[in-house]
């Protein structure tokens, strides 16, 4: 509801570059407007200074933090505002078409916002490959802890083969591992960061694997753009408040207790439910204390953390798509990757390097055929995991179109377009057996809509037309086979999909066609002309 009885106001929109978040935008806006003089008054009421964010990047935001300002972007009344809509496609056309008819739906694609203005896409898997540090890392050895170099080497390699996130873990957290100190944790991973963010594209984004806030915190200074944390701010109690200030992603891994403890609470009636219960109230708690917004966090069911082989099989076997949900769709994060639970399913005594092809195998049923886009996995070896994900990507993203119910028979009568009938009244046998001469089709064909064409002989009379989607096209066809119908004149229809430049379009066609005449008569023009007014009717 508006209020109509008030002085005219003015409207504009401007696009802005900024280094502040959403939320301290708002916040500054507000204070703008207090400054210019704007005083409380009721919802939607007359008023004297009124500044709103309509969009910000491709970001989605749906927060309303106690005692805060509320923040819904996209703005969700921007559709139903034409005073908004206009001035926003006089700053860019593009704005008001493919962005708004994608706001809330498959086209806009989630990203995952990285310090400097970048941003990650994440509308396909992404792959995080591990680089430890450690001189006792299970897998590797600690092979690339003996130099910068090395190590710069082996990111290399990883993105080459697909990875876009290289996490750097300088302490080892699995069970009866020698504990780190924080100086040997820094000495591990610093040097290490500062010489990846100097060699690896900018494309690339570098993570933390660390339970401590100063490591986060030298690491983000030394360059890496991501904490990924095992025991979700358990382990330190200023980590979420030094990951809120960085204004850097944060993972939050499920687990209880320590590495050390861990084993003896993997007690759950449903583990689904009550990994995802606790993992929801650490993301409420990042989010609602510690400004670590639902756009920078991601969440991981931390698979071998306090977790039995079954609980770890049960919660791949809930995959993405029921996870994201219980979770308010936050990305998640899988790591699987050579663990003990892959290497008790293939049995003998396999090594956790042999793990590898089992490894995909875990990965890709926890990602799930129907599972979100985005979701990350977290390996030693990359090209597998790349490779594998490519493939399983595009078998997910081939959707076949929706079976619609068929759109019942209209059963009225076609109107009459009689302004437009054409002056001669049609038997085939009128042009004594013979078809339309290509020049007297030619002639008739300048009075149909301009999408008809003829064929290269001139047998036949064509138009295709664009629909929305498949159920919109069968609608059509559906209205074009009527019109037919009621006219005892019958086209070949046909409705197809098509891969245009970016998308998928419908495509339904029409050819008409007097058989008897093995060419064109004057009915296929009228039956075209009849096409034409009940489409344009429509
Ligand atoms: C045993 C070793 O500590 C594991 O590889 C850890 C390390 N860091 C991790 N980080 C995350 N986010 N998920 C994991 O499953 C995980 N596993």
């Amino acid at each position: 509801m508006y209020v109509m009885d008030q002085p005219s106001f003015l409207n504009a929109a401007v696009e802005l570059e900024t280094e502040l978040e959403p939320m301290e935008l708002l916040r500054e806006l507000k204070k703008i407007e207090e400054e210019v003089g704007r005083e409380e008054s009721f919802r939607n009421g007359p008023r004297l200074i009124d500044l709103d964010i309509l969009l910000y990047d491709d970001i989605e935001i749906d927060e309303s933090p106690p005692g805060g300002l509320p923040l819904q972007i996209p703005h969700p009344r921007l559709r139903e505002r034409e005073f908004v809509l206009r001035p926003l496609s006089d700053l860019n056309p593009s704005f008001a078409s493919p962005l708004l008819s994608s706001l809330n739906t498959s086209e806009a694609i989630r990203v995952l916002p990285l310090p400097g203005n970048r941003t990650m896409p994440m509308n396909e898997t992404v792959i995080m490959g591990i680089l430890n540090v450690t001189p006792d890392s299970f897998s590797d050895g600690g092979k690339y802890n003996d130099g910068v170099d090395k190590a710069v080497e082996q990111a290399l390699k990883m993105v080459g083969e697909g990875a876009v996130i290289i996490d750097v873990g300088g302490e080892s957290t699995r069970p009866n591992a020698t504990p780190v100190t924080l100086d040997e944790e820094l000495k591990r991973t610093v040097e290490i960061i500062k010489a990846l963010r100097s060699s690896l594209p900018s494309r690339i984004a570098i993570s933390i694997d660390t339970r401590r806030a100063e490591t986060a915190r030298q690491a983000v200074l030394a360059g890496a753009d991501i904490v990924n944390d095992v025991s979700a701010g358990r382990f330190d109690a200023d980590m979420m408040s030094t990951v809120g200030s960085l204004r850097v992603p944060y993972v939050m891994m499920h687990s209880r207790g320590t590495p050390e403890t861990m084993g003896g609470m993997a007690t759950y009636g449903n583990v689904v439910e009550e990994v995802c219960g606790e993992l929801a109230a650490s993301s409420r708690v990042a989010r609602e204390d510690h400004e670590i917004y639902r756009w920078r966090q991601v969440l991981d069911v931390g698979i071998g953390f306090a977790k039995t082989h079954e609980h770890n099989i049960a919660l791949l076997r809930a995959g993405g798509e029921e996870l994201s949900s219980r979770l308010g769709d936050v990305p998640i994060m899988w790591g699987a990757s050579r663990k003990g639970f892959i290497g008790k399913i293939l049995g003998g005594d396999t090594k956790p390097w042999e793990r590898d092809y089992g490894t995909v195998g875990a990965h890709l049923a926890g990602v799930g055929v129907e599972g979100p886009d985005g979701q990350i996995l977290r390996v030693h070896n990359v090209k597998g995991a790349s490779d594998a994900s490519r493939v399983f990507d595009e078998v997910r993203r081939f959707h076949l179109p929706a079976p619609s119910p068929l759109p019942p028979t209209p059963t009225k009568k076609m109107v009459d377009p009689m302004a437009r009938k054409p002056t001669t009244i049609c038997d085939p046998y009128e042009q004594g057996g013979k078809p339309l001469s290509p020049s007297d089709a030619a002639s008739l064909v300048a009075t149909l809509h301009p999408d008809w064409s003829l064929s290269e002989d001139s047998t036949k009379l064509v138009r295709e037309f664009q629909a929305e989607d498949w159920s919109e096209g069968l609608r059509l066809m559906n209205t074009l086979a009527n019109v037919a119908g009621n006219n005892d004149h019958y086209p070949v229809l046909g409705i197809e999909r098509r891969l245009g430049r970016k998308k998928w379009t419908t495509v339904v066609k029409c050819e008409l066609c007097t058989r008897v005449l093995g060419g064109l008569s004057y009915r296929d023009f009228e039956l075209g002309l009849y096409i034409d007014t009940e489409v344009e009717r429509e």
